[in-house]
């Protein structure tokens, strides 16, 4: 596996893959990798000819300077875990290498990024779309590979690909979860046995919400019954709950009658987890 430290090393990689005429997958992360990130890879490596995985903690996807300082890191570790897997190349630049002193360009997408999650941590949609439309002009790859679980994240990515004309096909991983039901994110080591016991009540109300939504609900009925039915584990702060339209995220009118995801932000202590579930009553 090659390690790229520098954009103009990945670059040059990239170059040789396509002299071989081979197809190039892309798995952007945040390292500190668990079960879900190596499953985008092994879906890449089933789509693609070679797989570049990407690890950058990205300064500015994050408004919070405690929650950027406190986001787990595990080089090594990571390295190891994409070997065994057979990756082809890992990119881990630092900032300065990703970032230009006197940078000057974001990419946003407008609406998108600026409800639900995006009103929740403002600015962090810019962040992502900047930071990814970069590694898409890095990379160069045909493919890239990101989870449902951060459901408004892949809607944002796939909107600014058809807006901007980026030739890349965006594909969504389902979600992967612990045996108990937690989804695995990178932050749930940083729950406490307590709260981490708690946190399973996120996937107890999604099952719950998608059985609820195929009984004639309106979104908002929905939601105040998934706010009752979270609200009953003390540990659980609740900061959003919202049923909307599957696709373009708006609220939907009337009974649910089409596809709709329930997207949950509850907080553990001081861990904001999400997870999601597109339930379909039609
Ligand atoms: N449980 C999961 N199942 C499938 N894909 C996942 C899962 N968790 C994260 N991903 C995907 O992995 C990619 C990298 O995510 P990231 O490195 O932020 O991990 P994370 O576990 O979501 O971290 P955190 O939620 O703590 O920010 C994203 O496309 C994300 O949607
Ligand atoms: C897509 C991403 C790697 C951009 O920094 C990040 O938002 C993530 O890990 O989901
Ligand atoms: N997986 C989403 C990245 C973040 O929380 O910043």
């Amino acid at each position: 596996m090659k390690i790229c430290r520098t954009k103009s090393a990945l670059r040059e990689v990239v170059k040789e893959f396509r002299a071989q005429g081979d197809t190039v997958g892309l798995v952007p992360t945040m390292g500190y990798l668990h079960q879900g990130h190596m499953t985008l890879v092994s879906t890449a490596q089933s789509q693609t000819d070679r797989v570049i995985a990407t690890i950058f903690v990205n300064p500015t996807q994050f408004g919070d300077e405690a929650d950027l300082d406190a986001y787990p890191r595990d080089e090594a570790r990571d390295f190891a875990l994409l070997e065994a897997q057979g990756v082809d190349v890992v990119f881990a630049p630092s900032v300065d290498e990703m970032y230009h002193p006197n940078r000057q360009t974001s990419v946003e997408t407008e609406q998108l990024a600026n409800m639900l999650m995006g009103a929740l941590r403002p600015d962090h949609y810019k962040g992502v779309c900047t930071v990814v439309s970069k590694l898409f002009n890095i990379a160069q790859a045909d493919k890239a590979f990101f989870g449902e679980k951060d459901y408004q994240q892949l809607l944002v990515i796939k909107t600014m690909v058809r807006d901007l004309d980026i030739p890349i096909d965006i594909v969504g991983v389902p979600t992967v979860r612990e045996v108990d039901g937690l989804a695995m994110s990178s932050r749930n080591v940083r729950l406490s046995p307590e709260d981490r016991k708690a946190a399973l009540i996120l996937n107890k109300a999604l099952a719950y919400g998608d059985y609820e939504a195929s009984d004639g609900r309106t979104a908002e009925d929905l939601e105040a019954e998934l706010h009752s039915f979270i609200s009953r584990e003390p540990r659980a702060k609740i900061e959003t709950i919202d049923v909307r339209d599957a696709t373009s995220l708006e609220v939907p009118q009337g009974q649910i009658d089409r596809a709709v995801v329930i997207l949950l932000a509850v907080r553990f202590g001081d861990v904001l987890l999400i997870d999601q579930r597109v339930c379909d009553p039609s």
